[in-house]
């Protein structure tokens, strides 16, 4: 049998003869063999290293043949790490034991005493086990991602202005460097969508694409998220899990709203990424990671820096190439072409036969300011595709009104008259346009304080046309 040589294993057994012997076989095909006569160093053992496959036998105390010891040592290293895969090492006679062994979550057994091929068989396939166990949990994470990501739609960049031909120099530019990069730009000006073009363009791209909204992870699970758990770390720790970043592992992680961590957390994330390394939760063995870092924020992180709000070692991390989005009313030659592209996209997916946008709605629309930007236009044309009964969206099918856009707001008493004439929806609509307007526009902080989660403002976001 021919086996590249990988893999650590951990051998127990109180007979020193059989340790040393075993070793001596196995470490012409496997990296790391540690030996032990001493079940009760098993703990720490396994606290300092990972091993693939443990060896275990199933009677320490000489003369007794029980196995109970076996057993119960079989379930300490479960305890530890439930995905372990331990092989038996038992007499002839225990047989019997053995498959009972397994039953309680042993892996397999091998009889003393031992045919070297058939030991080196049993550890090959214990081995291949182990590894699909490890990905498992790491598929796990993914298949998350990746369902996330059928989701996203119009994966195509629109834009035709000179910002956007500067955008997509630097995209073809940085793409196939792995270094870091940070998108800036106001909410709704693509920077996920952008984040994902860099990962496509780039040699990781077949590799996965992880995103990461960093104001909806809780400060509580934040470690949990990224950086993975072990089983029983904590109260709902029910099985070992990987975090974003492994999962992330050969492709790109996209960290999203980095602007919004506390400061806490950010010195953690440092660490992370300063040592390119992670330890899950409850674990104290860390794991190399390989990803490429891209970041993205509405939030200004430089004035944070200057108000001590945002860590300048990790804005220096992050921040190796910059991008700046500019907001859509910067842009003004896109809007057009952006509009059609999204009439055609709704036009098909609610079956209307809409062919584009008469010459006044256009001057409307390039004419307005667009404080949600691409988003907001996207969801304008939605809802425009919807009540439109003519073959050209005309400007009574938006609800732009003049005010919007950052211009002046209603007084308090004006807010006052207004609130006893209004519907209940329109009140709705004020409130949440006047604490986005609190919070420039940061989706996140506004979703907080409205006490929503980020997904239903945008719901109703979407549903007010704001
Ligand atoms: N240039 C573009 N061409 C086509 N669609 C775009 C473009 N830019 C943004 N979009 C669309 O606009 C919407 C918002 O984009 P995206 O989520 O990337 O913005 P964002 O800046 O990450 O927003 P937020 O800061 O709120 O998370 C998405 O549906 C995206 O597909």
């Amino acid at each position: 049998m021919s086996l590249t040589k990988s893999g650590k294993i951990l051998i127990v057994d109180d007979n020193e003869d059989v340790l040393r012997a075993a070793k001596m076989f196995l470490k012409r095909h496997f990296t790391q063999i540690d030996t032990e006569k001493d079940p009760e160093s098993i703990p720490t053992l396994l606290m300092n290293e990972q091993y693939d496959v443990i060896l275990l036998d199933m009677n320490f105390t000489k003369d007794v043949s029980s196995g109970r010891e076996g057993f119960y040592w079989l379930d300490r290293i479960l305890q530890i790490d439930s995905s372990a895969v331990v092989v038996l090492i038992t007499a002839y006679g225990d047989v019997d034991l053995a498959v009972r062994a397994i039953k309680e979550g042993a892996t397999d057994f091998v009889i003393k005493p031992w045919e070297n091929e058939k030991l080196l068989a049993t550890i090959s396939s214990a081995m291949r086990l182990r590894h699909s166990r490890s990905e498992l949990e790491t598929i796990k994470v993914r298949q998350q991602a990746v369902s996330e990501s059928a989701d996203a739609k119009f994966l195509d960049i629109i834009g035709q202005s000179p910002a956007m031909i500067k955008l997509f120099e630097t995209i073809n530019r940085v793409a196939a460097t792995d270094a870091n990069i940070l998108i800036l730009g106001e909410n709704g000006t693509g920077k996920e969508l952008v984040s994902r073009a860099i990962h496509r363009a780039s040699l990781r791209s077949k590799e996965i694409f992880i995103g990461v909204d960093m104001g909806a992870v809780s400060e509580t699970l934040f470690e949990s998220e990224l950086f993975g758990h072990t089983k029983g770390s904590f109260t709902d720790a029910k099985e070992d899990r990987a975090g974003k970043f492994e999962a992330a592992s050969g492709g790109t992680l996209f960290l999203d709203e980095i602007g919004n961590l506390p400061m806490t957390l950010q010195a953690k994330l440092l660490t992370v990424l300063q040592n390119r390394q992670v330890t899950r939760v409850g674990s104290n063995k860390a794991k190399e990671i390989d990803i490429r870092l891209i970041c993205a924020t509405n939030m200004p992180v430089y004035e944070m820096v200057k108000t001590g709000k945002f860590r300048q070692d990790l804005l220096y991390r992050i921040n190796t190439i910059e991008i700046q989005l500019p907001p859509l009313r910067e842009r003004k030659e896109d809007i057009a072409l952006l509009a059609e592209h999204f009439i055609n996209s709704y036009a098909r997916k609610y079956n209307k036969e809409i062919r584009g946008m008469s010459p006044a709605t256009i001057k409307r629309i390039e004419k307005y300011t667009w404080p949600g930007n691409i988003r907001e236009l996207q969801h304008s044309i939605e809802r425009a595709v919807i009540m439109s009964n003519s073959h050209l969206l005309q400007p009574e099918d938006f609800f732009l009104t003049e005010n919007r856009g950052g211009q002046a707001e209603a007084s308090k008493e004006d807010v006052n008259l207004m609130l006893d004439q209004m519907h209940l929806e329109e009140v709705e609509k004020l409130l949440i346009r006047k604490v986005l307007k609190k919070y420039n526009g940061n989706i996140t902080q506004a979703a907080s304080e409205l006490g929503l989660t980020r997904a239903s403002l945008y719901r109703r976001l979407e549903k007010y046309g704001l």
